[in-house]
């Protein structure tokens, strides 16, 4: 059966009008998310230590967090009322404050980075955050020659800030170091392209090992993981 050309034309019209206003309302959305969490930052940077924080690490090239992947940090720190939480990647500690904000208040971050002067602006920064010198226990070294060193299933969380291409690796640590039920995240997860990979674009290290993680966390139906959307992608997942 043919359809008749007016037929045609009014199903041609509704499908691409369909298409405009989804694509509308796609952008309204994006616009709004926008708006949000350009309220989520200036609330932020309205706080005093924690913008202090984040302007040292913008100046240090050790990027921090930003405000919305920080107020995820909290809300997911603050969800499992965490009382130990283990960090890879200090920086200059804009990432501890928020998770000190969300652990209980007798809650002990353990923080882990190889830079000594990072640290040594953290600990400040938790200090003026208002965090007494007991709550935060800064470890200088690689993550990967201090992380075996802590206990065994003695932690809450596992919050990972630091080197992609050793993310794989700080997974297996992270499964050993939480106990059941315990959360593990990863920041910066958002890498590469929709492009497939070919001659002209070679994924380097720290996509490859990012992807990696993506997949192991994917395929392991025994975690819980959720992607978040935030800054530059949070993926976190629940330890079976
Ligand atoms: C993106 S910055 C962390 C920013 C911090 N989370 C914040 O919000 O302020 C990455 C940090 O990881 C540290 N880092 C890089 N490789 C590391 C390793 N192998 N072990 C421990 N820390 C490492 C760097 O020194 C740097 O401070």
């Amino acid at each position: 059966m043919t359809i008749p050309r007016s037929e045609h034309l009014a199903t041609t019209f509704s499908r691409t009008w369909e298409a405009v206003i989804s694509a509308e309302e796609s952008v309204a959305r994006t616009m709004w998310v926008r708006t949000e969490q350009a309220r989520f930052e200036q609330s932020a940077m309205g706080d005093g230590p924690l913008a202090d924080a984040y302007d040292a690490g913008v100046r240090a090239a050790a990027p921090p967090v930003d405000a919305a992947t920080g107020a995820a940090l909290r809300f997911l720190s603050a969800a499992i009322g965490a009382r130990s939480v283990v960090e890879v990647g200090t920086g200059c500690g804009t990432s501890g404050i928020w998770l000190l904000r969300g652990m209980v208040p007798e809650g002990i971050l353990t923080t882990v980075d190889v830079n000594a002067a990072y640290q040594d602006y953290a600990r400040s920064a938790f200090a003026r955050a208002g965090f007494g010198a007991g709550r935060a226990r800064l470890i200088r070294g690689t993550a990967l020659e201090v992380l075996p060193r802590l206990t065994d299933g003695g932690y809450d969380m596992v919050s990972v800030d630091a080197d992609q291409v050793s993310y794989p690796a700080y997974l297996e640590e992270a499964l050993r170091l939480l106990r059941p039920g315990g959360v593990v995240v990863f920041n910066n997860v958002m890498v590469g392209s929709d492009e497939p990979d070919g001659p002209l674009r070679v994924p380097g290290p720290a996509e490859i090992a990012v992807r990696e993680l993506m997949q192991r966390v994917r395929e392991d139906e025994s975690f819980i993981p959720l992607l978040v959307p935030v800054g530059e992608g949070l993926l976190t997942a629940i330890r079976p």
